[in-house]
């Protein structure tokens, strides 16, 4: 199986191309569990399939390193376009690409005289709030601002955001001490999320600036999660820490991404890409 192995800001996903490539339906979630793994497969937080669209010039598919689906993926979306760029599978800088979680669009920014991507930029849509949309149960409000949840390692505030998949904010004073491994865990498959979710840990420095870190739905800890972010300053906006239509610095643990919330209601992210390597994946059941 022909492969392509990205990266935004470390989050790092293996491509296949699926216009050329064929995969089976059935043999996807196991795929991506192989080829993320870093002793016997490739080393990734998952797989991505870029694939032909009836709605859009392309379609995105996210498989978590746990082989989950999910709906949407922010780093995943500005790999996808410029991969579709580099390989000629659209023929304009600006194109419509096709989730689970709606259409978006991107947009590529160019270095004309290397002829690289050096920035893609997408409208990631207007974040979902109520609590069914998360989907949260048992919320004390719609939007879930501030809303409390217990775990044995005590109780947390986290406000929630649907990014086309699920992201629980919680506000910590010092980013270092955040405890990702511990409670992030026990969030991301609390019964209080039937679907599961994204935990997403925020230092706020000022209105335009944040810390931020991540423990990953059907991935754990990784470097960045962009749908995380933009979830990130949503959710800052909501509890009066930002303001809607002001650009927010996010440094992740990869790097750092811009993310305004429109005064439209429309999420802006915008950050780097890059590929890391191409090669031939030769799946468990055929290695001799
Ligand atoms: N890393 C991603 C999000 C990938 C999916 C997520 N783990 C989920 O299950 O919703 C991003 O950059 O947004």
């Amino acid at each position: 199986m022909k492969f392509t192995k990205m990266h935004g800001l470390g989050n790092q996903y293996i491509f296949v191309n699926q216009f050329e490539e064929k995969l089976l339906e059935e043999e996807l979630r196991e795929l991506a569990i192989e080829v993320s793994d870093i002793f016997t497969g490739i080393g990734s937080d998952g797989l991505i399939l870029i694939g032909p669209s009836e709605t859009a010039d392309l379609q995105m598919r996210v498989f978590n390193k746990d082989g989950s689906e999910a709906k949407n993926c922010g780093n995943g979306l500005r790999c996808v376009a410029k991969y579709a760029y580099d390989n000629a599978l659209v023929s304009s800088k600006e194109m419509t690409i096709e989730t689970l979680g709606g259409i978006v669009q991107a947009t590529v920014t160019v270095n004309d005289t290397t002829n690289t991507v050096e920035l893609v930029t997408v409208d990631m849509g207007v974040p979902r709030l109520k609590a069914e949309e998360i989907p949260l149960l048992n919320s004390s409000k719609s939007p879930a601002i501030q809303e409390k949840i217990q775990v044995d390692e005590g109780e947390w505030s986290m406000t929630a955001v649907s990014m086309g998949n699920p992201h629980a904010v919680i506000y910590v004073d010092d980013i270092n001490e955040a405890p990702l491994t511990t409670v992030g865990p026990v969030i991301e498959k609390h019964a209080r999320f039937p679907e599961g979710v994204n935990v997403e840990f925020v230092e706020q420095i000022s209105k335009t600036e944040m810390h931020f870190r991540v423990w990953e739905r059907g991935s754990g800890v990784t470097q960045a999660c962009g749908t995380g972010a933009c979830a990130a300053v949503v959710s800052s906006v909501l509890n009066g820490f930002s303001e809607k239509g002001e650009e927010v610095l996010v440094h992740l643990a990869g790097g750092d991404l811009y993310i305004t919330w429109d005064k439209d209601d429309r999420v802006w992210m915008k950050g780097p890409c890059e590929t890391i390597c191409e090669g031939v994946y030769y799946k468990k059941s055929e290695r001799k």
